[in-house]
């Protein structure tokens, strides 16, 4: 379990970037959701005990901050936002050396824990080639490896499907899923999709400020009645205002507009539909007007 009282990081000279956090975090997927500049990777590093907070404390399976960072260390598997492989290693080598870092002396406990996390994010066939050779996908994929092997009970990973193709991000997605089934997951990103149907719990930080934390459909909830579809001719389309389309549709004759607004839109024909948790981040963040 994860406690994080009063967490505030304030850098010097500045307001603060996170601000007074209070969350439990359980077993399973956690999603962190936020805009650009929220605060979301601040927060995850100084779970990773990278930086520590300028006030509150942060407790991980009973160990604190203050007292048991090392220890600590040693139970999480970390993905930063922009991860770095020494690159005239090969993915195999790198992994192996990984492993050996996290204390798996163990020569063939190592080789075969490195084998099966190559195989779980599908680099078997480019694990003999240097690092530099690699795509922005097969890097990110790497480092989704890296964090994870070694078994940790807690795994936190800051935007970690940049990069990837959609296939390659339904496949992590996945497998992100069959690793929190016994530990915490802690994933950071801006898009939607990434949580919608892997989280039980998520939060939403905005301008360092926690402005939501629960179940997806509370979220959801939170456009209720505010979410409206309509066809709209091709000159209405540009007097919708761009914050509150969630979507549009170009169709033969007009487009198909998805709005996310208090009031009903001013066209007879606009519809309530049901909230999806796109719609309930949106409302919640624009205050749906
Ligand atoms: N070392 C630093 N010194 C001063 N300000 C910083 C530092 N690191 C981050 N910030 C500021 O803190 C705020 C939060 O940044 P952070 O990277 O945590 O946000 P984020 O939610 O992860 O954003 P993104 O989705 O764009 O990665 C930003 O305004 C950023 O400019």
């Amino acid at each position: 379990m994860i406690e994080l009282k009063g967490v505030t990081k304030q850098y010097k000279g500045n307001i603060a970037v996170v601000s007074n956090i209070n969350i439990t975090i359980e077993n399973g997927m956690f999603g962190l959701l936020g805009p650009n500049g929220a605060g979301k990777s601040t927060l995850l590093r100084m779970l990773a005990t990278l930086q520590k907070p300028t006030t509150g404390t942060i407790c991980v399976n009973g160990m604190t901050m203050e007292n048991d960072a090392h220890r600590i260390r040693g139970v999480i598997g970390y993905l930063p936002q922009t991860f770095q492989a020494q690159p005239l290693m090969t993915g195999r080598e790198f992994l192996d050396y990984v492993a050996l870092m996290k204390g798996i002396s163990h020569t063939a406990a190592r080789k075969r824990m490195v084998e099966e996390m190559l195989e779980e994010v599908n680099l078997t066939a480019k694990s003999k080639d240097k690092v530099k050779t690699y795509s922005g996908g097969m890097r990110q994929r790497l480092g989704i490896a890296q964090a994870m092997i070694g078994d940790p009970s807690v795994l936190i990973v800051d935007e970690p499907t940049a990069g990837l193709d959609p296939e390659e991000r339904v496949r992590f997605r996945n497998l992100l899923n069959r690793f929190s089934s016994n530990r915490i997951v802690l994933l950071s990103t801006h898009i939607v999709a990434d949580i919608e149907t892997s989280c039980d719990q998520l939060a939403v930080l905005n301008q360092g400020e926690l402005q939501y934390v629960g179940h997806p459909d509370g979220l959801a909830a939170h456009a209720e009645g505010k979410v409206w579809q309509v066809k709209v001719s091709d000159e209405q389309f540009v007097h919708i205002q761009p914050d509150e389309l969630v979507s549009a549709k170009r169709l033969d004759r007009g487009v198909l507009c998805r709005i996310v607004s208090v009031k009903k839109p001013a066209y007879v024909e606009a519809i309530a539909v049901t909230p999806s948790l796109e719609d309930g981040y949106l409302a919640l963040l624009g205050g749906a007007k």
